[in-house]
């Protein structure tokens, strides 16, 4: 082979002078949506409330007394909640019980007991904290006694699991929704406690019926259904408290759906109520134009349409799970990203702009990108945010051939698909493809060009494969940067712009992606400068040209 196989990143030097002849000066003007919450159309008086993890565990009471019992006022609320967390997700009750489920299936397999005892000491102590003995005994003991039943259920299966020696992956679903279970328990509790007549819905078996055509629109819309109905049976007046874990689906709800599953969840239930809004309460304003963790000049966005949530989410800005907008936008009902730390805050709405609701032009298939510039012509000319997403692998495959034989791309997408890698990003020339990949195990391990190692299986069997059609490298340690926004597709020279702000600030540039998305510009950085290039972009492109 001609090349290492794991190299490091490509210097490319300056690239503003390539930018620079795609560059065609654009205005820049201020940010403006053409559709609110109120130019839609209302439906039944159902509003649908989804707390996360972090926010069940770390503000359960302000939850009840600053938002459901509000909000209660005037409009029915249905509350999903995902499993708690009482610092970060990564060491939440989800992902505590993925450690459970894996140590069942190690050789000592001793843990998962002591997992178990955590979770359940880390609920019943959050109860104690929150119920005042003398006053809320009997809601107490109550929430005490599903604790400790949710618990040892959990035990009795991880232990038939141990004996028998691994899972089946309803098995492995079943485990998982003890989390959102017992954050229900409590919630329901906590507002009980404060005389709301909330009711514990257990959605984790509620998939009865057949689905032979896989997880497709038939599945989610029969889904949807028979979430409303179990809804609208319960008595008047009764606040449903709805487990966001909703089933045993054929390939584990984490491989099909992924964690976040909660978001989708609440979009099922928004769409099967005709509610009147799906709300995502989280612990940060709403959607900004860049993460504000990362870059202090962001701002928030009054309203993103659902392809730039999507496309931003996908993209490493994960505040809403990309499966959610499709079923609820679907259904006309709008999005709304809320704080719990803020709830006056009005937040991030999810709304198609105009322009996405008016009837296409010609045939479909054939589209003429000139019409879609001139619908937008009105339209504010600065991308909506951008977004970085790291822990990305860049894989190249230089043909052995002059010209690219026939099925090159075929057969490179066929083996990826065989050994189940994703790709994020791809760019290809004749005889040349780069993909970005991803993949939530590591991929690669070690340190430095020399002692890196290929660390995943279905890497390897790719690269083996791969082998066959050219040469193959690897660049480690890379990240996406992605400008996203509906009015890139008209915004001329926004690319020129993006690349050589990075190109000027010494950033170099992998790889490059555009154009398969009109509202993405991305391209492939060395992730050790993701943070700096996310702070000189959004400067430069969205702060300074204000
Ligand atoms: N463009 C963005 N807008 C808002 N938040 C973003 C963006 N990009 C990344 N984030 C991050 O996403 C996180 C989502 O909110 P949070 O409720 O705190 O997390 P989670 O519920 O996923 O644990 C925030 O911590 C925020 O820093
Ligand atoms: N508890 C699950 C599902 C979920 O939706 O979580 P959250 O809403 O906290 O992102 C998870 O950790 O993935």
């Amino acid at each position: 082979m001609d090349f290492p196989i794991i190299r490091k990143a490509r210097v490319t030097g300056d690239h503003s002078a390539f930018v620079n002849g795609m560059m065609n000066g654009s205005g820049f003007e201020s940010r403006r949506r053409h559709t609110q919450e109120k130019d839609l159309p209302s439906g039944p008086n159902w509003v649908v409330q989804k707390f996360g993890g972090t926010s069940v565990g770390k503000f359960g009471a302000k939850i009840a007394e600053d938002i459901v019992i509000p909000g209660l006022k005037d409009q029915r609320l249905a509350i999903v909640c995902s499993a708690r967390s009482t610092s970060s997700k990564s060491e939440g009750t989800t992902t505590r019980l993925l450690r459970a489920a894996r140590n069942v299936e190690e050789e000592d397999g001793g843990r998962y007991a002591e997992i178990v005892e955590a979770i359940r000491s880390d609920h019943i102590h959050a109860g104690e904290e929150a119920f005042v003995k003398d006053e809320h005994s009997q809601v107490l003991q109550k929430y005490v006694d599903d604790v400790m039943a949710e618990c040892d259920n959990l035990l009795k299966i991880l232990q038939s699991a141990h004996h028998l020696g691994g899972f089946a992956p309803r098995t492995k679903d079943m485990i998982l929704s003890t989390g959102e279970k017992l954050a229900c328990h409590y919630m329901a509790a906590l507002l009980s406690a404060r005389g709301i007549k909330a009711v514990y819905v257990d959605i984790s078996e509620v998939i009865t019926f057949s689905f032979a055509k896989g997880l497709g629109d038939d599945f989610y819309s029969g889904l949807a259904k028979v979430l409303g109905e179990r809804v609208l049976a319960l008595e008047e007046g009764a606040v449903p408290v709805i487990t966001g874990f909703f089933g045993v689906v054929p390939g584990g709800l984490l491989n099909e759906i992924g964690r976040g599953y909660t978001d989708l969840c609440a979009a099922l239930v928004a769409v099967g109520l005709k509610a009147r809004a799906l709300q995502i309460w989280k612990e940060v304003d709403g959607i900004f134009t860049a993460d504000p963790r990362k870059v202090p000049t962001a701002r928030l966005l009054d309203s993103v349409t659902p392809s730039e949530a999507s496309e931003l989410t996908f993209y490493g800005s994960e505040v809403i799970h990309p499966f959610t907008m499709d079923q609820v936008i679907k259904a006309h009902i709008p999005i709304r990203i809320k704080n719990v730390m803020n709830p006056r805050n009005n937040g991030t709405i999810i709304v198609p702009s105009r322009e996405d609701q008016l009837p296409s032009r010609g045939s479909g298939l054939i589209r003429n990108r000139s019409a879609s510039n001139l619908l937008t012509k009105n339209t504010p000319r600065r991308p909506t945010a951008v977004t970085i997403k790291a822990g990305i692998t860049v894989l190249n495959v230089h043909s052995k051939k002059r010209t690219r034989a026939h099925g090159f791309l075929g057969s490179i997408f066929s083996i990826l698909d065989k050994h189940r890698l994703s790709v994020d990003l791809i760019s290809s020339s004749e005889v040349h493809v780069s993909m970005a990949l991803h993949s939530e195990d590591s991929l690669l391990s070690g340190q430095g060009e020399e002692e890196m190692q290929i660390a995943s299986d279905s890497l390897q069997g790719a690269v083996n494969d791969l082998q066959k059609w050219g040469d193959v490298d690897l660049v480690p340690s890379m990240a996406i940067i992605s400008l996203v926004g509906q009015q890139l597709r008209s915004m001329v020279g926004i690319s020129g712009r993006f690349f050589s702000t990075l190109g000027e600030h010494g950033i170099n540039i992998e790889m490059i992606s555009q154009g398969a998305s009109e509202i993405n510009i991305s391209c492939v950085i060395e992730e050790r400068e993701a943070s700096r290039a996310l702070n000189v972009v959004h400067t430069n492109l969205f702060t300074f040209l204000d």
